[in-house]
């Protein structure tokens, strides 16, 4: 097919129509298909489900994608209000979002059969209304494919059943004693809550950081793997993983150091099968019990002191590992402009000191025992053997392969969708608002261009495994850590203070301008123009700083224009942002905040069928409900109905 945006419109060329043809076999195919794209066209645009910074927090994460954040349960108020109290209300959003589990409750509290039956048939008469309810804005076509397959046939009867002749009840108390009798109705109202919640969001999108910290990433990445409709905005943490399997031996330091800090090495050696064998094996041989290397365990963590012991050794030897590597890009990469970070070569390790600036700090807690004093960034013969090793391991992980694949697939650094604009860390900008410059080899870059050539490396990276210190590995790291990385967004990272020095003055990371500038408007306008959104519409949506709404940070900034949703799911920030974490949903009536209180466990939403309480800011209200045919799908589906049209004049009109 020969296209031709640049006037506007497509032209077709015969072969392509005479093989479209093969599909659409006669005009009321073509004219059935036509009627069909139109009517979803006019239809209110579904709902999108924003998340971010889910660092690993499966549990929370479930949550929040069973309950739609809220909008399940608002479905059920809306339907209900009149005949069901708040108790009964919170029961039946409960057995939407976990009903397997929920039905079990049920079937033990009653103790006759009759009741339990009483309790199916109006369970699953509500659960239909339910269904038949957020579904309205759905065509019946897209309804079926979101139904349970075994039960796609008596779902339709009881949904479309209007007859007037039928007594409707004892209709369905017949259908209903059939399903029980078969003994079909725990799966059948299981089947219409997983429904239910599918229809609640019609797309989500993750803007960034589903690795690190939090103890399951892995499940993360695999119920994203099962939705039906997603896409990734990479965060800084997850281009680390992404790096770490593209060959970067930085990259790859870097994710097990901070699984040993956060005490979560399962997820390299079980979870992802590495082997941590030959790294345990130095770590022995060189390191001792070290305070400052000790895992963050939670209040509950029964972690044996040995194993303790052993994680600590394990954290200084890949830390080590880490700052030497660091120091040879640096090296090698003068325009990444990090030698200020070449901290190995500043150390005196007579004195155990470091100039910094202009100061001088006395260092502790250090473990320098595998450093050459004349070439510190000289990995030891063991240590390039025990990297290879893990790098051969990270390879051959199939999960992780599957994962990392999924993760490029549907991930990209920034993405413009139904007007907004979708990026995990920043724009980098300078003090007058700006796009910041990067000097790349010989060309220079800035704004959308940059993050552009930044994807292009990271996808060339990814491409090319067996390459582990060309410029496009290099450049995985560099957006985990770079001063201009749009993922990143500050000037350093001070691991190695945060281990060695005691000032934390040397501590504080610099942030990118654009963190105070993002809360202007003409800055925000500006971005968007940038990237060629129409900034009266659209939005920044933004991840990877948390909102301390604990001292009265708002989330939304910049007069609506920018929204930044990390409101911290990750457990280890919660004190900080005093909350649980935001969505952000956006349906055809505007887009609305959501923060999320405090989640402990479904275990605790089952038993006292408390929902985490939401609260709901708005951002935005559309004046006319927004259609399909003004969102990013409608604009295809206008293709392909222009498509079809052509096809129509040429082949049966003549
Ligand atoms: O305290 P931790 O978990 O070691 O992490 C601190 C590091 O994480 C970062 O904040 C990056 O992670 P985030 O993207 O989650 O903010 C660095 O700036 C900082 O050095
Ligand atoms: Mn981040």
């Amino acid at each position: 097919m020969a296209r031709n945006f640049e006037r506007g419109y497509i032209i077709l060329n015969t072969k392509y129509l005479d093989l479209l043809a093969q599909k659409y076999d006669s005009e009321e195919k073509v004219a059935n298909e036509i009627i069909n794209l139109k009517a979803i066209l006019n239809l209110p645009k579904g709902t999108e489900h924003f998340v971010s910074d889910l660092h690993g927090e499966y549990q929370a994460f479930q949550h929040v994608l069973r309950n739609g954040s809220g909008r399940v349960k608002e479905k059920i108020t809306d339907l209900f209000s009149d005949e069901l109290s708040e108790k009964e209300i919170n029961e039946f959003a409960t057995m939407v979002y976990y009903p397997e589990e929920k039905i079990k409750l049920m079937k033990n509290a009653f103790d006759n059969k009759s009741d339990l039956n009483q309790w199916y048939t109006r369970t699953i008469e509500r659960m239909i209304k339910l269904v038949s309810y957020a579904s309205s804005k759905y065509t019946r076509s897209k309804l079926r494919k979101a139904l349970p397959e075994q039960f796609v046939y008596i779902i339709e009867e009881l949904l479309y059943k209007t007859d007037d002749f039928i007594n409707k009840e004892s209709y369905y108390t017949k259908i209903v004693q059939q399903i029980n009798s078969l003994g079909q109705a725990d799966k059948l109202i299981t089947g219409l809550a997983y429904t239910t919640q599918r229809l609640v969001v019609d797309h989500l999108h993750v803007v960034g950081d589903i690795y690190d910290r939090g103890p399951d990433p892995d499940k993360i990445m695999d119920t994203l793997i099962n939705y039906h409709s997603v896409d990734i905005q990479w965060g800084n943490h997850d281009v680390l993983w992404i790096g770490a399997f593209s060959g970067s031996k930085v990259c790859l330091a870097n994710i097990i150091r901070i699984c040993a800090r956060y005490n979560n090495l399962e997820i390299i050696e079980d979870v992802y099968g590495i082997n941590l064998r030959p790294l345990l094996n130095l770590a022995e041989k060189y390191y001792e019990d070290n305070p400052a290397f000790r895992p963050k365990v939670s209040a509950d963590d029964n972690t044996p002191p040995h194993e303790i012991e052993q994680i600590t050794k394990i954290h200084q030897a890949i830390a080590m590992i880490q700052f030497k590597l660091e120091s040879s890009i640096i090296k090698r990469r003068p325009y990444f402009n990090m030698s200020e970070r070449l901290l190995l070569d500043k150390v005196d390790y007579e004195q155990s000191e470091i100039v910094i600036g202009d100061e001088k700090h006395l260092l502790e807690h250090t473990c320098f025992t595998t450093i050459d004093r004349d070439r510190p960034d000289l990995l030891l013969e063991e240590e390039e053997r025990v990297l290879d090793k893990l790098l051969f391991s990270i390879r051959h992980s199939e999960k992780l392969s599957r994962h990392m694949n999924f993760l490029m697939k549907k991930g990209s650094l920034y993405l413009k969708y139904n007007g907004n604009l979708l990026i995990h860390g920043c724009i980098p900008l300078d003090e007058q608002g700006n796009m910041e410059k990067m000097k790349i080899e010989n060309r220079t870059y800035a704004g959308r261009e940059l993050l552009d050539i930044f994807e292009h490396y990271l996808r060339h990276a990814f491409a090319h495994p067996e390459e582990s210190d060309d410029l496009a590995t290099d450049m995985v790291w560099y957006l985990w850590t770079g001063e201009y990385s749009s993922l990143f967004g500050k000037r350093e990272m001070t691991t190695f203070e945060r281990y060695f020095i005691k000032d934390k003055e040397t501590h504080r990371e610099r942030k990118n301008p654009y963190y105070y500038l993002r809360e202007n408007e003409e800055t925000c306008r500006k971005i968007l123009n940038e990237f060629d959104l129409n900034p009266d519409h659209g939005h920044i949506i933004n991840g990877h700083t948390p909102i301390k709404e604990i001292e009265g940070e708002n989330p939304i900034k910049a007069n609506g224009k920018m929204v930044v949703i990390d409101g911290g799911f990750s457990k280890a920030y919660q004190s900080k942002t005093g909350i649980a974490g935001y969505t952000l949903l956006y349906n055809s009536y505007g887009m609305q905040l959501v923060a999320h209180k405090h989640f402990n466990s479904k275990e605790e939403v089952l038993r006292d069928g408390t929902d985490v309480l939401s609260v709901k800011r708005l951002v935005d209200e559309e004046l006319e409900r927004k259609k399909v045919m003004e969102t990013n799908v409608g604009e295809k589906l206008l293709e392909e109905v222009y498509i079809l049209n052509r096809l129509l004049e040429y082949r049966y009109m003549n």
